[in-house]
């Protein structure tokens, strides 16, 4: 397919960048301003203008893809998830994954400017190919799509067999990159966990994120293939505070206390793997640690008002602690009106020895279940420096009296390496 590119140029979503080449230097006179260009082209193209005109790329709903740090983390949190674990083909070499992942950051430099995946896109293609594009997002805007890719622990894989370290990569795997450790209570399906590479596409319109990963598993084809994959509705968190805090399916602000992406300090101390960590290449990355949490929400709808408040530890309408005061209170837990075992009480950072994480999970209903209740729940998804961090938490839920309404059925952690510099891919400081 396509090869690395180090100058994307905001061509609008379904005209081709050869396209727009080749209308040579008399075509582009008289035409000013990228949006401009992209409407005066989609209407010289005929059938692009299907993708091009009505709406036209928007830069102020893109967020670029290059930077320190990869998007998708502390950008703003987006309403639609599309996330997906991949298996490596058995025959994939090294060469294999990195072309993969030039690929991949190629299209997603194009994607989240509200491009087709290639130059030649949806329809400027030989007409008697399949084209490069599905095609489901012309005419759509950019919707904020983040992309952001992430390494699974078996990349690095030190097995028995003499072939395990097919990739060359376990000299460089981070010492805490590894499977969660099992929990109480956990009934983890295989089909819901791990993978050797994941793509989170994060939107604020659901058919932008399905097109990324779908666009994306179809330029894996042959090297990578979907092991599983998750829709996610109504984020369950915020990390803007211009973003109101969302609700879960329990009813109940989630997000409130979490780590906002102005937080320069927290995400220094909490989330960015930092300049003294190790490994070296994963700096300015960070690790996300992913649960697929079933909710019973039958049970839940037929618990009363203050027993449900008990367990979460703070009120239904506000959000606020049940010791008082607001929704942005700090919970008093020396005045005995939270619950010990109350979800609140036992993740927060001051009884986990400052463990603190960024929340940015999603709301999920994959329908109905055999005895017809909602096969729903939160796909938890927290970013953070060390995974140590996600354990500790874990760890102390044990007793947490939403314990009867949830069971952890999934479960998943990458490396997420830094960001990149224009033209560049995802995971060079690990495989250039
Ligand atoms: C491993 C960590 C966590 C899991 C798993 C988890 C599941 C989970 N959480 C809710 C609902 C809420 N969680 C809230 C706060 C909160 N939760 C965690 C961690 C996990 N949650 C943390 C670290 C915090 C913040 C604690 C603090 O700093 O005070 C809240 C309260 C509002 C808020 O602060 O966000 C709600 C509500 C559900 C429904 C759920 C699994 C289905
Ligand atoms: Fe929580």
């Amino acid at each position: 397919m396509t090869t690395p590119d180090p100058d994307p140029q905001p061509a609008p979503r379904g005209t081709s960048r050869r396209g727009l080449l080749g209308l040579g230097a008399a075509g582009l006179v008289g035409l000013a301003g990228g949006a401009v260009l992209g409407r005066a082209t989609a209407a010289q193209a005929g059938p692009l203008a299907v993708g091009s005109s009505a709406v036209g790329p928007s830069a102020s709903e893109a967020h670029a893809f290059y930077g320190a740090h990869q998007a998708g983390i502390a950008t703003p949190v987006q309403d639609h998830l599309h996330f997906a674990a991949y298996d490596l083909s058995p025959r994939a070499t090294r060469e294999d994954l990195v072309a993969l992942l030039q690929e991949w950051s190629y299209a997603a430099a194009r994607l989240t400017q509200g491009l087709d995946v290639s130059a030649t896109g949806a329809v400027g293609g030989n007409p008697a190919a399949p084209p490069d594009d599905t095609g489901e997002a012309l005419g759509l805007p950019p919707a904020h799509l983040t992309i952001t890719i992430g390494l699974g622990s078996s990349l690095f894989s030190t097995g028995d067999s003499a072939d395990s370290d097919r990739f060359g990569l376990a000299a460089q795997r981070p010492a805490g990159l590894a499977p969660l450790p099992p929990f109480l209570g956990d009934a983890l399906q295989a089909e819901w966990s791990h993978g050797d590479l994941c793509i989170q596409a994060c939107a604020d319109d659901p058919q932008v994120a399905v097109h990324a990963v779908r666009n994306l598993s179809r330029t894996a084809f042959g090297r990578a293939s979907v092991r599983w994959s998750q829709m996610g509705f109504g984020r369950t968190s915020r990390t803007s505070a211009a973003q109101a805090t969302p609700r879960n399916l329990f009813g109940f602000k989630d997000g409130t206390r979490n780590v906002l992406g102005t937080e320069e300090d927290r995400l220094a101390e909490h989330v960015w793997v930092g300049e003294g960590d190790e490994p070296a290449w994963l700096r300015g990355g960070s690790y996300l640690a992913v649960r697929k949490i079933e909710m019973q929400l039958e049970p839940w709808d037929r618990t009363s008002l203050a027993e449900q408040e008990r367990v979460l530890g703070r009120d239904k309408a506000e959000g606020a602690p049940l010791s008082g005061g607001t929704e942005f209170t700090e919970p008093d837990f020396a005045a005995g009106a939270i619950d010990v075992a109350s979800h609140v009480a036992l993740a927060h950072p001051d009884h986990n020895g400052g463990a603190t994480l960024l929340r940015r999970g999603y709301n999920f209903v994959d329908g109905t279940n055999a005895l017809g209740r909602l096969d729903a729940g939160l796909f938890f998804l927290a970013y953070v420096r060390d995974l140590e961090q996600v354990i500790t938490v874990q760890r102390a839920l044990a007793t947490d009296l939403m314990n009867e309404y949830v069971r952890h059925i999934g479960s998943a952690t990458f490396a997420i390496p830094p960001g990149v510099a224009p033209g560049g891919w995802v995971g060079e400081t690990l495989l250039a």
